[in-house]
């Protein structure tokens, strides 16, 4: 229920009115079976009876016409909304718990979880019609005759407490199911992205699919057949259940002479009525059971609650002077019981204009260090202080739009947006592509690059290209050099870099190029988690190549 409640936020009064309808249509189906059983059994049938049953026949098409496609026409706007929402959610929540979580979770929530939301909601129809039509059967057996009403009160007591033990055992394993299925997805996305790998090697296919992706969808098969199991159950147990009720009724008819014979036929056939709406609503209970699931594991995602996605920003700063992290401390959360790498407590400061080179072993902490000081992840202790401002989660996304980042792991976007989101000068992405030298390889049109499908280097050459056209104030570039040749690597270190410097950009570049160490104003050693100004490699070079492009800073915007 809570799962319908807070999807239908905003369409309550669609809602109810459906739910009328619905109500209004089953009360015509049991006026029907009234009318039918009234004309059967009188001595005489008039024309004006015969007429207002095809009138209340014709209602009834109607009204359960209206009700269903209301409340599915609400179904299909209440996923339409999810889709966004949930989207949206994404959109907002922080780089750290996205990585927390992991894609494949996530992308079961936004693919599996919403079609399985959507399916209960487009089952809604059925619940709530079988719902308005027993109780409006109820009701018509309840004036018919009290003990027979009775009983049928008690078996259905009986078959509510049974049906309810059933869908809880299946509910319990469709979680379960669920549970299984983020793992299936985490292995749909090896199968993937191993394509390669698993590609070249029989030994590695085989070993991926008996012993990593098999015994995941075996998993899932046992879950799910034992879940159905269930559920049929359930089905089959509610159908006997109004069988057995009938049976009952003849019985106390026959042994106590309760009721009349016309009583007895009027019963039978309204309870026969009463069984396709509800084989329609213990249909409908798999996939209900199943969104309430998919719901709850949506909400244990955690996801950012604020949906205000692309909400207005105050300008970013043009005149900043110094971007300061002080004491600043990070730990990823302990896995297998071992405990997370920790950074800091870092202290650096970053100077307006300044070129720095950010060097270090592998897995010293270089992309973490990164991601703390561009804002991606929150520091545990200590604070960053960019334009005399402490950064916290109210100005976080300001302080972030400071920054164009192209990080080892980068997405490249087709469409192409400057610094206010638009589509940017032509002549300005002609230059950029030029410099870049791809003007060979990709044309843009209405502001969409032509093509992705590039080599490793190129890419990374258009993720600069992204990085440029957004025009911002800091630039940061997590070993961008390292798929580039030898030759481009050189235009990169001695060409591009220092005319980022002279537009007044503030650059820190990830690199292990040493041959290339001279062109940075500062170079800073991370070790360990730890970072710290690296003297004696800027020792190691001439001082007439230090600070190389100190002198050659231009036209600067501060
Ligand atoms: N998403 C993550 N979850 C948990 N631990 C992580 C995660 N990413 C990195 N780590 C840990 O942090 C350490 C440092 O990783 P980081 O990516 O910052 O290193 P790096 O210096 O950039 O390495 P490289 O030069 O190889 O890119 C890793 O050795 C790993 O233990």
């Amino acid at each position: 229920m809570t799962l319908v409640w807070t999807l239908l936020k905003g369409n309550t009064f669609k809602f109810l009115t459906a739910i009328l309808l619905s109500a209004l249509s089953a009360g015509a189906g049991v006026a029907v079976i009234a009318m039918i059983s009234r004309v059967s059994s009188a001595d005489v049938i008039t024309g004006q009876d015969v007429a207002l049953l095809f009138v209340l026949i014709f209602l009834l098409f109607g009204l359960s016409f209206f009700s269903q496609a209301m409340l599915t026409s609400l179904g299909h706007h209440v996923v339409y909304r999810l889709r966004l929402h949930l989207s949206q959610r994404v959109l907002k929540t922080s780089v750290e718990r996205i990585d927390q979580l992991g894609q494949p979770a996530i992308l079961a929530a936004l693919t599996k979880d919403v079609t399985s939301i959507s399916q209960a909601f487009n089952s809604l129809p059925f619940v709530v019609y079988g719902a308005a039509v027993l109780l409006c059967c109820y009701g018509y057996l309840l004036q018919l005759s009290l003990p027979f009403f009775l009983c049928t009160l008690v078996m259905t007591i009986l078959a509510v407490v049974i049906a309810r033990q059933l869908m809880s055992a299946s509910r319990q394993l469709k979680r379960e199911v669920r549970e299984n299925d983020d793992q299936l997805y985490d292995r749909y996305s090896g199968l993937l992205l191993g394509r390669n790998e698993l590609k070249l090697s029989r030994q590695r296919r085989s070993s991926f699919f008996s012993n990593s992706l098999k015994p995941i969808v075996s998993k899932a098969l046992g879950l799910e057949v034992k879940a159905d199991r269930y559920t049929v159950l359930n089905g089959s147990w509610v159908n006997t259940s109004i069988l057995l009720l009938i049976a009952s009724i003849i019985l106390i008819h026959s042994l106590f002479g309760v009721g009349t014979k016309e009583q007895l036929t009027t019963f039978a056939l309204t309870i026969l009525y009463l069984r396709s709406p509800l084989a329609g609503m213990i249909g409908s209970l798999p996939s209900l059971i199943l969104g309430s699931v998919a719901y709850a594991k949506v909400q244990q995602l955690a996801l950012h609650e604020g949906t205000d996605a692309v909400g207005e920003l105050p300008e970013p700063e043009t005149c900043w002077q110094s971007l300061q992290m002080k004491n600043v401390t990070y730990q990823y959360p302990s896995e297998s019981g071992e405990p997370g790498f920790g950074v800091g407590p870092i202290d650096f400061e970053l100077q307006q204009g300044e070129l720095v080179f950010w060097v270090g072993g592998n897995g010293s902490g270089k992309s973490t260090c990164a991601r703390l000081v561009t804002g991606l992840y929150t520091p545990h202790t200590g604070k960053i202080v960019f334009a005399g401002q402490e950064i916290d989660e109210g100005n976080r996304d300001w302080f972030l739009s400071h920054f164009s980042v192209v990080f080892a792991d980068f997405y490249l976007f087709k469409q192409l947006i400057n610094e206010s989101g638009e589509r940017p000068d032509s002549a300005l992405v002609e230059h950029y592509l030029n410099a870049l030298s791809l003007e060979q390889k990709v044309t843009v049109s209405d502001g969409e690059l032509s093509t992705t499908k590039l080599s490793q280097g190129q890419r990374k050459r258009l993720a600069l290209l992204l990085a440029y056209l957004e025009n911002r104030s800091i630039i940061l570039l997590d070993e961008w050099a390292a798929d580039q040749d030898p030759a481009f690597r050189k235009v990169f270190y001695t060409e591009l870099l220092p005319e980022l410097k002279a537009r007044g950009k503030t650059v820190i570049a990830i690199t292990h190029d040493d041959h290339y160490f001279y062109m940075a104003d500062k170079i800073y050693r991370i070790d360990q988690g730890h970072i710290m100004v690296d003297d004696e490699t800027a020792h190691d070079y001439p001082s007439h190549l230090q600070n190389h492009t100190a002198d050659e800073k231009e036209d600067v915007t501060c």
